[in-house]
């Protein structure tokens, strides 16, 4: 029986969560007073949508293989990672079989050099790869996972990202990453409520609870390090992540060797490719990696940058994504947790990461989520038929949806 070859591929846009999970109602948890670079701006220090953090919203990539089969994923991109899908990616996908992911990978990347690399352009990439993972294991009636090599354990443990660890440690995650809300712009006083923020979520959780802080690329390299070594020697914090500017390996390779020992570094959710990761491995910048698989070149590109890591001994923790990374975290020995990020708005209910824009997405309960709720084909996840679908560009006419 031959392999279907790809008929239609089609990019569309969502707003209002999901994958472009910043685009969120006032009020929400992630949009309140967070650390961002921008913070240096009084008028952009309020609310990161302020500043624009939510312009691009969901890119939505559909393929139809010549079964009828059809295949699909979520990333961030919107109307910018739909026009990179119709007028150019596009033409490596179509008439292509549905096993011929590599190549189409290979393509897609070194046909976009020229204005690619990392940002929109492999968000783009990414969707499209996903969506022909999605497909492939569709066609062979098998979950992503399977392709992958399978399930290495029985269950996927998870720590929470959000504003209530005390939660997540009621709901039985394995630890609460904290966002922090004040930067350098903030001074002395700024750290202080960094520190009192922690102290108190360290008596609510008690000694042993793991407590992280995120800083969303917000810090300077000495504001970095005081913060550190104060929460982790009086706090215990964990690990700090994403304290410096992603192409900062200098600050963070200078970041790791300045932290209390014991204490881990995190970074990697913004960068892309086995390029970007070699480079934050060879010049020893953190403990943990954190691509996410929508943003880092998709799961061809992150099982790469997952070999590459390990054969440093360094763990690959995705960055949230939903199902788009518990199908590759349960398949890899040196990825033993995943992220949930809370999506509540008080960051106190658990709801999908993705809500509202796909049905079906699982989510941890007790903070985990067994291999067996991942077996459905593809993903395992639909589209939200009530979500309104719009195809700002179209590459192929005959495809319409
Ligand atoms: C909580 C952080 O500020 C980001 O919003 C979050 O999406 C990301 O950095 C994460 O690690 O989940
Ligand atoms: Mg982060």
């Amino acid at each position: 029986m031959p392999m279907p070859t790809i008929a239609h591929i089609r990019a569309l846009t969502l707003r209002g969560g999901g994958a472009d999970y910043h685009d969120q109602d006032a009020g929400h948890w992630i949009d309140e007073h967070i650390s961002t670079p921008m913070a240096r701006y009084p008028e952009y220090r309020k609310s990161r949508k302020s500043f624009g953090l939510d312009v691009l919203g969901t890119l939505v990539v559909e393929l139809e293989a010549s079964d009828g089969t059809v295949g699909f994923a979520l990333t961030t991109g919107g109307d910018l990672g739909c026009w990179i899908v119709e007028n150019h990616l596009a033409r490596f996908v179509r008439g292509q079989k549905v096993t011929d992911i590599e190549k189409i990978w290979d393509q897609m990347f070194h046909a976009t050099l020229h204005y690619g690399r990392k940002g929109i352009v492999l968000n783009a990439i990414s969707g499209v790869d996903l969506a022909l993972w999605d497909l492939l294991a569709k066609v062979r009636g098998e979950p992503v996972h399977a392709l992958l090599g399978g399930p290495v354990r029985d269950e996927l443990s998870f720590y929470m990202t959000g504003t209530r660890p005390d939660f997540a440690q009621q709901q039985g995650f394995i630890g609460g990453k904290l966002p922090l809300h004040h930067g350098p712009a903030e001074r002395e006083e700024g750290l202080r409520k960094n520190l009192q923020l922690l102290a108190d979520m360290r008596q609510k959780c008690g000694k042993d609870f793991w407590l992280m802080y995120d800083c969303w690329m917000s810090l300077d390299l000495e504001y970095a390090t005081r913060l550190a070594k104060t929460a982790h020697e009086e706090f215990g914090l964990k690990w700090i992540e994403e304290a410096l500017p992603p192409d900062d390996y200098w600050g963070y390779a200078e970041l790791r060797r300045n932290v209390p020992r014991g204490m881990l570094v995190a970074t990697g959710e913004h960068e892309a490719t086995r390029w970007g990761f070699r480079m934050l491995l060879e010049m020893e910048c953190c403990d943990i990696l954190q691509p996410d698989v929508g943003w880092c070149g998709g799961i061809t590109e992150l099982l790469k940058i997952s070999a590459l890591a390990d054969a440093h001994g360094k763990l690959v923790v995705p960055h949230g994504s939903s199902v788009y990374s518990y199908h590759f975290v349960i398949t890899r020995h040196n990825s033993p947790f995943a992220e949930f990020l809370n999506m509540s708005p008080g960051a106190d209910e658990i709801v999908p990461m993705f809500h509202p824009q796909l049905l079906d997405e699982p989510v941890p309960v007790n903070g985990r989520i067994p291999a067996s709720a991942l077996d459905r084909p593809g993903f395992g996840v639909r589209l939200n038929p009530q979500c309104r679908l719009h195809r700002p560009f179209s590459s192929d006419s005959t495809g319409a949806r």
